[in-house]
This record gives C-alpha cells, structure tokens and sequence, in this order.
C-alpha cells in the first residue's frame, strides 16, 4: 500500500508549493481536503488520523491544534512547516544538511518540525564554523536579510500584489521586524549552537520567490586565526558531497560583481559565499535560496521522503 500524504493547509502558499512538487508522484497517496472545506474540523481531524504522514502548512496555533487532533495515534507521522515545534526537543529539526547525523534523526522521527527561510541560511552558514571551532560559541552574530514577498504568506502576497488591497505596500524594499524579536531568532540560536541570540534584521523585496541571507564576520574575534581561505574550507568541507547546499568556489565568489536575489528561485537549492579579500580584516558569509523551496516547501518534500525510507 502507498504511503498516505496530508498537507493540511494545502490551499495556502507553503502548502500549494508542496503539492506542485509532489504532482505526478506515483509512490505516495495524496489526501486532500476541498478549498471551502479547509478549515472543516471534523474533515481535517478525519484525514490527519488518516494520513502516514501530515505536513502541517498553518500558522503556529492551528499547527499546534493539528498536533493535538492526533493525540494519541501513534500511527501518524507529521512534518511541521510552522515556527510552533522548531527549538521543542522532542522534534527532529528537518534541516539534513546541518551535521552528518541530521538526515538520519529525521528519517526516524516521527515528529519532524521544518526549518524556517531565514534560518535555513543563517543556520546553513553559522554551524559548521561553530562545529569547526572557528566561530566562538559568544561572537556577537548578526543576520541581514531580504526575502521575496511569498514570505509572507497569502496575506503579504495580497498586499503587495494587489494595489487595491486596503493596505497595498508600494515600497520595493522594506525592513521590518523593527522591535528585533523576530520569531525566527530562537531556532537560529539554539540549532547554530551560539550561546548569544543573533541580531536578526529582516527585509522584503518586490519579487515574489528568492532569498539572499547575510552573516558579516570580523576575522581578528574568531578562532585559530581563521582567515577567509580558512572557513570557505570548513563550509566546503562541511557540505562536501551534498547535491542541495552547493559551497560556491572562492574563485568564482570573488568575481562576481553581484548577488542576484532571484537566482534561485524555484529551485529547492542553496549557494552559500564567502565574500572578502584575502588578508583583510572582514568577510561576508553569504547564503542564496528560495524562501519556497529549500527555505520551505523544498525542505518539507526532502523531508517528508526521508521520513518515507527511514
Ligand atoms: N511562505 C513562506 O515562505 C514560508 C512559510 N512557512 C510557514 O508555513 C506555514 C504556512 O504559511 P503560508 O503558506 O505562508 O501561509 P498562507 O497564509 O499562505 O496559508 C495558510 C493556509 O492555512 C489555512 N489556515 C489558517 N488557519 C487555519 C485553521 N485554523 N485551520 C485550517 N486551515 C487554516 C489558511 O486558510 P485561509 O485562507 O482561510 O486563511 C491557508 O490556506 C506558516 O506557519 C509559515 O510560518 C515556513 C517557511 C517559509
Ligand atoms: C517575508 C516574511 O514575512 N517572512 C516571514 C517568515 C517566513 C515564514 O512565515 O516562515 P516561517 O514559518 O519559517 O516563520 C516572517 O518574517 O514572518
């Protein structure tokens, strides 16, 4: 029997994205609720009891009402997309890449929260370098970032795409998260493994998909005289053979006149760059990725096929 696949909140951004990628897929059943239904309860509690696997593309408090409308089936597997389970202990963080024993947790979990965009970046940059011993556990990290508008969700797609909209945000470029509390910075902490919260400065670009995530370093606060040449090496060496993060070869990273924010767009990869020159005092770790893809919905389906053969 195929393994039974639920995405509750299918009809959102996040959700829609997983179902494209799983369109055509043979090996899976895919459950699904109509549109009008999708906030049917009594629908929804039948089918996550009836899935293998529920991906749970909702806000935080519906997820975490998901969570408890399988209490007690301890049948069903599930993936969250939501912040709600991203530092809880008892979840397996989905993001494969970030240490050699990562994919493996995830493929035996039953309860596996997907990471959010921007940490997807931040995390992929900063702990390798901390697991190196590079980057000391107090160095006061900080993360600038611009995301497509799809962040968002539908709400921020409708404000930016519909200049009717009550209100239609016409800027092409925006900062917010003002207060610094941003909802992201606890997973960034805890699975970058710093002892200090990062300082987290967001913004929103007029594109639709695509993300670029910023780590600024100065050498002379790291460990063993770390030097540009030496943490391209701990990423490189980091990702070596993975097919997703590609590691950007110093070379090639030192003669591109720009980052194009768009670049990865509907892909479910991640570039990540380390910017500088050689001997100076500074470098800018760099990562590229589409907030839909490795930054979410990309992550859920390499997830949830993990989970399949785990
Ligand atoms: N967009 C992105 O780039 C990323 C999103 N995520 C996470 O994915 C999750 C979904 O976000 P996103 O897809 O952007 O959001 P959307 O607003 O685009 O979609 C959310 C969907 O969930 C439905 N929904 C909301 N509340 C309930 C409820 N109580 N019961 C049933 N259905 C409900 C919505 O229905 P309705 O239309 O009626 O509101 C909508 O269809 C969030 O937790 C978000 O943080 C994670 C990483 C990146
Ligand atoms: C551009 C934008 O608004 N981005 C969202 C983050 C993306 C998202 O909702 O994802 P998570 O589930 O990972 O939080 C935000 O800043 O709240």
């Amino acid at each position: 029997m195929k393994p039974k696949i639920f995405i509750d909140g299918e009809h959102g951004t996040t959700g829609l994205q997983i179902r494209t990628r799983m369109a055509g897929r043979a090996d899976v059943e895919l459950l699904s609720i109509p549109e009008a239904e999708r906030r049917n309860n009594k629908m929804r509690e039948d089918l996550l009891n009836t899935a293998d696997i529920a991906i749970l593309c909702l806000p935080d408090d519906a997820a975490k009402e998901a969570v408890a409308m399988v209490a007690g089936n301890n049948s069903v597997r599930i993936i969250d997309t939501s912040t709600a389970h991203r530092v809880d202990p008892a979840w397996a963080y989905g993001f494969a890449e970030m240490d050699r024993a990562q994919a493996g947790k995830i493929a035996a979990a039953r309860h596996v929260a997907n990471p959010g965009c921007y940490p997807t970046g931040a995390i992929g940059l900063i702990r390798p370098l901390r697991a190196a011993g590079l980057l000391p556990e107090d160095y006061p990290v900080t993360v600038n970032a611009v995301s497509g508008y799809t962040g968002g969700g539908k709400q921020l797609i409708a404000q930016m795409e519909d200049a009717g909209h009550p209100e239609h945000i016409d800027a092409p470029h925006f900062l917010y998260g003002l207060p610094l509390k941003h909802k992201h910075v606890p997973e960034m902490q805890v699975h970058a493994l710093l002892a200090r919260a990062p300082l987290f400065s967001p913004s929103v670009g007029k594109f639709a998909q695509g993300m670029i995530v910023q780590v600024p370093l100065y050498l002379a606060d790291l460990n063993d005289n770390a030097s540009l040449g030496s943490i391209h090496a701990a990423l490189a060496d980091h990702y070596a053979g993975q097919d997703i993060v590609e590691v950007v070869d110093l070379k090639q990273s030192a003669a591109l006149p720009r980052v194009n924010a768009v670049e990865l767009a509907d892909t479910d990869r991640m570039k990540l760059f380390v910017f500088g020159t050689a001997g100076a005092p500074h470098v800018n770790l760099v990562a590229l990725l589409d907030n839909l893809g490795k930054g979410a919905s990309g992550a859920a389906v390499q997830n949830m096929d993990l989970m399949l053969r785990g």
